[in-house]
């Protein structure tokens, strides 16, 4: 079975307390972003134990801890009668970005042995998995739009309307690890009601909406600012930090008002419609 696991962008997100279990409550809408890396799973040969062959974009870490092999081994701890599995995974969303990209591959993964073995897990169920792979990645099992709140695992439905949207996402190669994101945050209530935020035209939420990680990251990564001020030069609607970093995206009306925008060589750019 092949799946095509899609990154996520974070529209606005509010760190508000930190929890008793080492975790911090937010307050965040999450929003699939169409570009993806791409995930088979097929049943292993006879007397092979589960294994992941990777390519494109390095992964750090041994293949054995990927996340969708932790993902496909929760799964045999409740579901012994599952065969063991060869998983090929295509890697081009960037790692360390806060575009999710791990947590959709494990997300995806659970979804496709779900399907690819009958297993009828109700989507409540496969949250229930995601959830104890990362916080996030429990928004890839249904994939809508949505307000985050606790760890960013529990949700909430909201009116929010971005079909057509331009959007450029640029990753200017630098990894910003999550836990180093969260340890320079200082909780706070949110200025502004995200939910009623974002119900507003796009080009109000530049005051309106904004992300926690922008201003304790800024001291030692000034380029993201940099790239913020270029994506607004470029006329973005709305421009942000997506999650802890360090990719940024700039939002449209429409797709054709996306100007042609220069990036050094060494950046990942996509660009496409929400
Ligand atoms: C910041 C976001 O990108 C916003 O979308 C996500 O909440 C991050 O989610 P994630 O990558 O799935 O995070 P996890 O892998 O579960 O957690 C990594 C680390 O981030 C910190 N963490 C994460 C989520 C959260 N609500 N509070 C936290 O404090 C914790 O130190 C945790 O050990
Ligand atoms: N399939 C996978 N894709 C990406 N990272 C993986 C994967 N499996 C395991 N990892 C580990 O998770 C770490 C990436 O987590 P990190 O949270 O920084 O990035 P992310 O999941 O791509 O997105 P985000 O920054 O939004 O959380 C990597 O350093 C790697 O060791």
């Amino acid at each position: 079975m092949l799946v095509f696991p899609n990154a996520k962008l974070n529209l606005g997100l509010y760190v508000t307390e930190r929890r008793p279990d080492g975790f911090h409550n937010l307050e965040t809408v999450f929003v699939p972003l169409p570009w993806t890396d791409a995930l088979e799973l097929l049943p292993a040969e006879a007397g092979h134990a589960t294994s992941i062959t990777l390519t494109g974009r390095p992964i750090p870490g041994s293949p054995a801890t990927n996340l969708c092999v932790r993902a496909y081994e929760l799964l045999q701890a409740d579901f012994p009668q599952l065969p063991t599995v060869q998983m090929y995974l295509h890697k081009i969303v960037p790692i360390g970005a806060g575009l999710g990209g791990g947590s959709a591959d494990a997300a995806f993964a659970l979804k496709a042995a779900n399907d690819l073995f009958g297993l009828e897990l109700t989507v409540e169920m496969l949250e229930s998995y995601a959830r104890r792979l990362g916080a996030d990645c429990a928004f890839f099992i249904r994939n809508k739009p949505v307000l985050a709140v606790e760890r960013g695992d529990v949700f909430e439905e909201i009116e929010l309307n971005l079909l057509g949207t331009g959007c450029v996402v640029v990753y200017p190669n630098l990894h910003i690890g999550t836990p180093e994101a969260f340890a320079g945050i200082v909780p706070q209530r949110p200025a502004h009601h995200l939910r009623e935020a974002v119900a507003q035209p796009l080009e109000t939420w530049r005051a309106t909406v904004s992300n926690d990680f922008e201003a304790s990251l800024a001291p030692a990564h000034p380029v993201l600012a940099d790239i913020k001020q270029q994506l607004y030069g470029a006329g973005a609607a709305y421009a942000s930090l997506s999650g802890s970093g360090s990719a940024l995206y700039g939002l449209w009306p429409a797709a054709a008002a996306v100007p042609a925008l220069q990036w050094p060589p060494d950046y990942t750019v996509w660009q496409g419609v929400l």
